[in-house]
């Protein structure tokens, strides 16, 4: 856990509805940053979200304040959640439409951008709005991710973790690709203290099937009865924001620009103050090949029906 930014740091968060104020909520109770700044549209729900944070604040004194777009550009991270949420049984590609839109105007309302800022895209669906994130913020590829396949890639641990009853810290396990329905794991890194799963476990090809459907599925099936997730997120964003500001260098799988890929998708990278710091490459084998270009088309698919 962080013990307390050296300097005074901010985190502004852009779209105060569930996903935003459960970061925000997060990143208070770790210690993140000093101040977290909240933007939204709907004015009177920012600041409602904002005061009502504020009553918890007394446990860690980070400070949680309502700001304009350009105070929120100025931050030393700026986390992107604002944009319409999944309905039962849409996709996240389904929501490209609308949450194109609500990007341009974000970015728009920021300007001037921090130079040395880092914004991280969570808004959906994710990849797709990265890149388009890193062409027009004009901020550097590197200072642009996306949250990616992370929160899959904690999904599938803890999966993995219940089945061999094994703590998920001791797993190494990547959901890699989209962070949607295209996504694969990446089965044959997966690793228990550095000793191949096949040899702890010989999973067959139906129970991997349903590990990885499950995982795909999960954000649908809470979606289903809820309405959203937030928690994850929550403490998957929260996780990437400590990791810049303190230099932390932590490898995850988070979506960034793959020149091989020609588009911004999720494989381990390694994160620190200047946002994508190296990419690490993962030995793949020929259907997990497969699997990640056909992940890559779906995305290039998607950012083609936007250029002109
Ligand atoms: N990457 C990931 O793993 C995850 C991504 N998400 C995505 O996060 C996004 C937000 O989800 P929720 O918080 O549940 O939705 P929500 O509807 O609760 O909140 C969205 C907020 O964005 C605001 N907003 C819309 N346009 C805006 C603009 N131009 N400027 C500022 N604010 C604006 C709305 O007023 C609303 O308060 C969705 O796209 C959802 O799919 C959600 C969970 C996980
Ligand atoms: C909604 C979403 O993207 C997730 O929970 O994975």
């Amino acid at each position: 856990m962080a013990t307390g930014a050296g300097s005074f740091s901010t985190i502004a968060i852009i779209g105060a509805g569930s996903v935003g104020c459960t970061i925000a909520h997060t990143l208070m109770l770790r210690r993140v940053c000093a101040e977290v700044r909240l933007v939204d549209i709907a004015e009177d729900l920012c600041r409602a979200q904002v005061q009502d944070l504020q009553d918890a604040t007394y446990l860690t004194n980070v400070r949680i304040k309502y700001a304009t777009p350009q105070e929120a550009g100025q931050s030393d991270i700026i986390v992107i959640t604002a944009g319409a949420k999944q309905k039962p049984g849409e996709t996240r590609l389904d929501l490209i439409e609308k949450n194109y839109k609500v990007l341009g105007s974000v970015l728009k309302g920021l300007q001037p951008i921090n130079p040395l800022g880092i914004i991280l895209l969570v808004a959906n669906p994710v990849d797709v709005l990265t890149h388009f994130a890193q062409q027009m913020s004009g901020l550097p590829r590197n200072q642009v991710l996306g949250s990616g396949t992370l929160l899959d890639s904690i999904r599938l641990r803890g999966l993995l973790a219940q089945r061999l009853n094994i703590s998920d810290n001791s797993i190494n396990a990547y959901v890699i690709g989209e962070h949607g329905d295209s996504q694969c794991v990446a089965w044959s890194s997966v690793t228990v203290s550095g000793a191949h799963i096949s040899l702890i476990d010989d999973i067959d090809e139906s129970d991997k099937l349903e590990i990885g459907k499950t995982v795909s599925g999960k954000a649908n099936a809470i979606i289903r009865a809820k309405g959203f997730t937030s928690y994850g997120i929550g403490a998957t964003a929260a996780n990437i924001c400590e990791a810049i500001l303190f230099d932390q260098r932590p490898v995850y799988p988070l979506s960034c620009w793959h020149e091989e890929y020609r588009c911004c998708i999720s494989l381990p990278a390694v994160i620190g103050r200047t946002g994508v710091v190296a990419q690490i490459p993962l030995p793949l084998n020929e259907k997990e090949k497969e699997q990640i270009e056909k992940s890559a088309e779906t995305l290039r698919e998607q950012i083609a029906k936007f250029q002109t």
